[in-house]
């Protein structure tokens, strides 16, 4: 019956996940963790984020900032585009005006994670081949955990991940190192056999700071070019990843 052969085939893939793996010449090694930061990495998450801040702008009778300008005050959770994109058109408001627009911001936020957000398809792509080859598979993001969990929720991929760890998991967060090293060791997996992929100067930083190394992608976010952020290697798709990786001895 076909359908018990697919249970067969399952069956015959789940024994070979199982195996420890090869990973390197000769030797049986830790499986690797591919660690992805979240916003401008694995997810074009700008529109609501630019959405968000357009909204905020207008309900303090700011004028908008420009779709350029917020991409690159992404990277560093709500502050530092509250901060950029208010200081741009008149400045901060005095007193306790950051922290009440930064609770207007989340609670909008909330309301509109996936509106127009989506995951980039060969970013999937590339963690089903990883995952196939047994590896390991994390987020380690600087927005709230509660909003990288939803939207994965949302576009129904929670399954492929082994952590998810957001800003406010840890005490400390990108570029600290530990961000990093806490997520690897919480999808199980050993900092010494894992690879961080983002797009900003937190994603470089956190993965120097732990001494993991890291690629850095060029269609991200951020205001510093991929080529300027210090990382090992620099890709502009996906397809270049599995290469990438091989080449830093991950794979
Ligand atoms: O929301 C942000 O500013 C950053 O998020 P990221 O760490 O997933 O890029
Ligand atoms: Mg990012």
């Amino acid at each position: 019956m076909p359908c018990r052969r697919r249970q067969g085939q399952f069956k015959h893939c789940f024994k070979a996940l199982q195996k420890p793996r090869h990973w390197g010449k000769g030797s049986v090694m830790t499986r690797p963790t591919i660690v992805f930061d979240l916003d401008g990495t694995l997810a074009d998450t700008a529109p609501d984020l630019y959405q968000t801040v357009c909204w905020l702008l207008a309900m303090e009778n700011r004028p908008r900032v420009t779709f350029e300008r917020m991409k690159g005050l992404i990277g560093d959770g709500a502050g530092p585009m509250i901060r950029g994109s208010f200081g741009d058109t008149g400045g901060v408001p005095e007193g306790d005006g950051f922290e009440r627009l930064l609770r207007m911001f989340l609670a909008y936020y909330a309301q509109h994670l996936a509106d127009h957000s989506e995951p980039f398809p060969e970013a999937l792509a590339a963690i089903l081949r990883f995952r196939a080859r047994g590896a390991k598979i994390a987020i380690c993001t600087n927005k709230r955990y509660e909003f990288a969990a939803e939207q994965l929720r949302i576009w129904r991929i929670g399954h492929l991940f082994d952590a998810v760890k957001g800003a406010d998991s840890f005490p400390f967060r990108k570029p600290d190192g530990r961000h990093l090293s806490e997520t690897i060791k919480a999808a199980g997996g050993d900092p010494g056999r894992a690879l961080m992929i983002g797009d900003s100067s937190a994603d470089v930083g956190a993965a120097r700071d732990a001494g993991v190394p890291c690629i850095a992608v060029t269609f991200g976010y951020g205001s510093t070019p991929a080529h300027e952020l210090g990382a090992d290697l620099v890709i502009e798709g996906f397809g270049q990843l599995d290469a990438a990786a091989r080449r830093l001895g991950v794979i």
